[in-house]
């Protein structure tokens, strides 16, 4: 349901910088709201508009309700580049019954790169800011780059050891994975994709820049990415949407790094590559996405076979598409049409959707949901949120980092070697906050 049902007015000016920012020195060290990668990204300072939305129809909802305003928004845009003018950035919840709320929020000031162009944007509500409610006014006004403030020493927290509050602990998951194994036996489904969390907790002034620039530059082939309190370096791609193409990564069938022990690591990456279980969990990913794409494109494309790519904790098989748009859908459109993947889910999606509930006994939050940006145009980049905590608010002094992190189940997985592939999976979170 949504929370704003006036739709209001919004101004969007955006002016080229002549310096390049350091987008992540540039947030806020508590309230961090960034999407990076290389160099793209921007960083977000302070917010316009926060609209939220829950229940089964939250990404439908977001989508017309962003369509809606996108219409309304005078734009003042000379730079037009993807991200330019008005921009909101999300996270949606992973299931329709969450107890978490998804978000779609529109800064105040945006501050971003694209390879070697910097631009900075400022967006108001017209009829609630006096002002600086004209078009003209914000124009007249607009901030040069602000200073960053210094980052404060990090003092970190272990996390990884502790289930989160209401998660399984090991014998709780390994069992889960057992059960999960029984269903598909029986016909139930052929694929689910079983999660666990970890919590720890940090200082409730803690500098969060530190964990982010950690996931970034480890994480290259990753977006890296803090929304309203969610972070994370996400290695999949839910989908890309600039003028009209589309592109997506698919990532399914998993084998930890021997960073240390190249034989090892090639023996990892081939066995990866040659296992029928892999490439089979991989395929049930790749069809969700086919199936679910295929009514909203033409001239759907994709890699002829998985390709292994290497992040610094795991190999992933992958799979990259590319299409066309065939209607004027949103970046947000094509989300909600792609979620959940059987990436995150499972194959058939229902019946994966009924196991979650049934043998993950906790509230996955956004963790498997969608997190990302997009502007006026319906453009956008959004990832399926992998490899990433939620930090609560500030209570009592300290703040609470859920962590989540899971794996696909099909016939013949084997419940030790689920756990194990969930600590590689964790790593990226549990090294950033560490
Ligand atoms: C569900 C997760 O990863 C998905 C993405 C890539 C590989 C996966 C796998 O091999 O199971 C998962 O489908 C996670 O990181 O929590």
């Amino acid at each position: 349901m949504s929370s704003e049902p006036q739709v209001p007015r919004l101004v969007a000016v955006t002016r080229p910088l002549d310096r390049i920012p350091d987008i992540i020195a540039l947030a806020d060290p508590e309230n961090p709201l960034v999407w990076t990668r290389g160099d793209r990204g921007c960083v977000c300072i302070g917010e316009t508009l926060r609209l939220t939305f829950t229940g089964p129809d939250r990404y439908a909802e977001a989508a017309a309700e962003w369509r809606r305003i996108a219409e309304l928004t005078t734009i003042d845009d000379p730079v037009r580049l993807p991200g330019t003018g008005l921009v909101a950035l999300g996270t949606f919840a992973f299931a329709a019954e969450s107890g978490t709320t998804s978000v779609l929020v529109v800064p105040r000031t945006l501050i971003a790169r694209h390879r070697g162009s910097a631009w900075i944007t400022e967006i108001r509500v017209t009829d609630a800011d006096g002002a600086e409610s004209s078009i003209e006014q914000l124009a007249g006004a607009m901030p040069q780059l602000p200073e960053a403030t210094p980052l404060r020493p990090w003092t970190g927290t272990a996390l990884g050891t502790r289930a989160a509050e209401g998660a399984p602990g090991v014998a709780a998951y390994l069992d889960g994975v057992d059960r999960a194994g029984a269903l598909i036996a029986e016909g139930a489904l052929e694929k689910v994709v079983l999660a666990r969390q970890v919590a720890g907790t940090i200082e409730g002034d803690a500098d969060l820049r530190t964990p982010i620039t950690r996931l970034a530059v480890s994480y290259t082939d990753c977006w890296t990415f803090a929304v309203d309190g969610l972070i994370g370096a996400s290695p999949e791609t839910l989908v890309r949407s600039t003028d009209g193409a589309v592109s997506a990564r698919v990532l399914a069938g998993t084998r930890r790094r021997h960073r240390d022990d190249e034989p090892a690591d090639l023996r990892a990456r081939n066995e990866l590559l040659t296992s029928p279980k892999e490439q089979h969990e991989h395929a049930f990913a790749v069809q969700s996405v086919v199936t679910a794409l295929a009514p909203h494109v033409r001239s759907l494309q994709t890699s002829e076979e998985p390709f292994p790519l290497r992040l610094p904790n795991v190999w992933h098989l992958a799979t990259d598409l590319g299409a066309t748009l065939s209607e004027n859908s949103s970046a947000l459109e094509i989300v909600g049409a792609l979620h959940p993947t059987a990436a995150v889910a499972g194959t058939p999606t229902a019946a994966a959707i009924a196991a979650i509930a049934e043998l993950e006994p906790f509230d996955r939050g956004r963790y498997a949901g969608a997190v990302g940006w997009i502007d006026a145009a319906g453009d956008g980049e959004w990832v399926i949120a992998l490899r990433c905590a939620q930090v609560d608010p500030p209570s009592s002094g300290e703040r609470t980092v859920t962590a989540s992190a899971g794996g696909g189940i099909v016939d013949g997985s084997n419940p030790e070697h689920e756990l194990a592939e969930t600590v590689s999976k964790f790593r990226p979170v549990t090294d950033a906050f560490a």
